[in-house]
């Protein structure tokens, strides 16, 4: 550990990386110490800040590498010159041996080469810094590949997390740095890394994502071997497609770019909102096209390592978003986040509102053909941030499978208009979620639930009753004391009256004592009215 720190420091300041903090913004204490610090002993050279960046995470390996990775989509954390760079990151990993790849499947497995596969390539297909992919041939004759966990690279990962991990609590501390929250996004980060160290749940997502598109003309994905298929070692079946990102070779094919565009497009929203169930790592390298029927040209998919998927609740008010988005309706924009609880409810619906015009009114300048609906997305989420919103994993991670989508597709087809593509399948989506046919969705899936508490109904019924009735009686024992107290008052209202009235008639009276004897030579007038007050006073 302490050897990695070292050369983690070194790298730090040989890139210089202490440049990348605002030293305007730090506390006078972090201030001075940066003054002092020996790092300011190395040139700085003539490198940009991203690409030093760059530079850096690439010597500090594979972990790194992907984390700048996965920050080259967090446009909404970072300064686009940085974003830029870090999307530049190459994965710089030699492959390792093809003995070593062997003993690794016999142990996994728990069987020899020989009993397992027909035959087994000990050159790799492939080689990326969580795993290594081999082409294999089953006794039962079907070509499939060998996807195997790099050997020791999970110590290296648990070894670099913590230092992320310490790093991220330091930056924690510093008050700009804070507003990054990033301690959390080193918990998503790690979150995401070790889900790709498991190659069943890579295998089960790969299963579900099959039987979703199962007989579907968008899209293929190969099937597992479960028999093969260990936590560390995966066999698939192979396919042969050509790379999407070849461009020249589909077109040499007869491909039909503008509905492969097209499709693409609808199979993003068909996972989106159909299946609720999204392959999220949707780069050009996992993607492959069969083009037996240049016409009908069919997707195949790989490496479903990172799937995402979104509430209900979600789920509708993405669509609605984007709906009101292209109604250019801010103010409904405005009130779904807020009803959906992404911002405040404290939220100034039509401050909110204002900023998202703000935002939007130059994309929506634009032809249709060039808006991008990942930018639409990102420049929602970066308003919405400065009224409080909290960062949304399944968000980001949809949005950023929507740029990538659309990266895709415009490659493939400049002219690609994705909303009208993407407008009737939403609108088709919406009007069957809120309709009859919706309606009946809710009560099948909500009817396992209801039939196992239906036993238990009378019980419950009575339970809900007696309540009910506890209630009643317990409204009716407060409403009864509430009108004893009214009576009460007034009782003691009219009492005070009379006490008043008694006084004011007495007090007449004595003044009047004096005058009347005088003037008439009788006291028995006086006498009366004190007795009268006395009176009134006594009752
Ligand atoms: N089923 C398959 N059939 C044919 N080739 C495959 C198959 N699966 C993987 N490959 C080849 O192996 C390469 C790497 O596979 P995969 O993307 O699954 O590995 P990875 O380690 O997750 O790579 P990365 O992290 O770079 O995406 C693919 O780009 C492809 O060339």
């Amino acid at each position: 550990m302490s050897l990695r720190l070292v050369r983690i420091g070194w790298v730090i300041a040989r890139h210089r990386l202490d440049t990348l903090v605002p030293l305007e913004r730090l506390p006078w204490w972090m201030r001075g110490l940066m003054w002092f610090s020996p790092l300011r002993l190395f040139p700085l050279g003539s490198r940009s800040r991203g690409e030093r960046l760059r530079l850096a995470l690439e010597a500090l390996g594979p972990i790194f590498v992907k984390f700048g990775q996965m920050l080259s989509t967090r446009r909404d954390l970072l300064p686009a010159d940085i974003a830029d760079e870090l999307k530049r990151l190459q994965d710089q990993v030699p492959p390792f041996p093809g003995d070593a790849a062997a003993a690794r499947v016999e142990k996994e497995l728990e069987m020899t080469l020989a009993e397992a596969f027909a035959s087994f390539e000990r050159e790799p297909l492939a080689s990326a810094s969580i795993a290594q992919v081999h082409a294999a041939r089953l006794h039962s004759g079907e070509d499939v590949v060998v996807k195997i966990i790099r050997p020791g690279i999970s110590r290296v990962m648990r070894q670099d997390m913590g230092l992320m991990y310490q790093v991220a609590k330091l930056l924690a501390k510093v008050p700009d740095a804070r507003r990054l929250r990033p301690v959390e996004v080193i918990r998503d980060y790690e979150a995401t890394l070790f889900d790709e160290l498991d190659l069943y749940k890579e295998a089960a997502n790969t299963s579900q994502l099959k039987r979703n598109f199962k007989d579907s003309p968008l899209m293929y994905v190969p099937a597992i071997y479960w028999a093969f298929t260990r936590r560390r070692v995966m066999v698939q079946e192979r396919i042969h497609g050509v790379p999407v990102a070849h461009i020249d070779t589909l077109v040499a094919h007869g491909t039909n770019l503008k509905i492969l565009a097209e499709r693409g497009v609808e199979i993003f929203f068909t996972q989106v909102f159909r299946d609720n169930f999204f392959h999220a790592d949707m780069h050009p390298g996992n993607i492959f096209v069969n083009c037996n029927d240049g016409e009908s040209p069919q997707y195949v998919a790989i490496d479903c390592g990172i799937v995402g998927s979104l509430t209900r609740e979600d789920q509708d008010y993405l669509a609605r978003n984007l709906l009101a988005f292209f109604r250019q309706d801010y103010y409904e924009v405005a009130a779904l986040h807020i009803e959906s609880g992404w911002v405040g409810e404290n939220t100034r619906a039509n401050e909110f509102a204002a900023a998202i015009r703000t935002v939007c009114e130059p994309i929506l300048e634009k032809p249709l053909k060039d808006i991008s609906f990942g930018q639409v997305l990102l420049g929602l989420f970066q308003t919405a941030r400065r009224f409080n919103m909290e960062v949304q994993p399944q968000l980001v991670l949809l949005q950023k499978t929507l740029l990538n989508i659309e990266g895709l597709g415009r490659q493939l087809y400049p002219d690609l208009d994705l909303w009208s593509t993407a407008k009737p399948f939403l609108e088709r989506w919406m009007k069957e979620r809120t309709g009859p046919r919706g309606l009946w969705d809710s009560i099948k899936r909500q009817a396992p639930e209801l039939s196992t508490q239906l036993p238990e109904l009378p019980v419950l019924a009575h339970q809900a009753l007696s309540r009910m009735e506890y209630g009643h009686r317990q409204r009716q024992r407060q409403v009864d004391a509430v009108s004893d107290m009214r009576h009460h008052m007034s009782r003691q209202n009219k009492r005070q009256h009379r006490l008043r009235l008694g006084l004011i008639v007495l007090a007449v009276a004595l003044a009047w004592q004096p005058l009347s004897s005088w003037a008439t030579g009788q006291d028995w007038p006086v006498l009366a009215a004190a007795a009268m007050g006395l009176l009134l006073l006594a009752w």
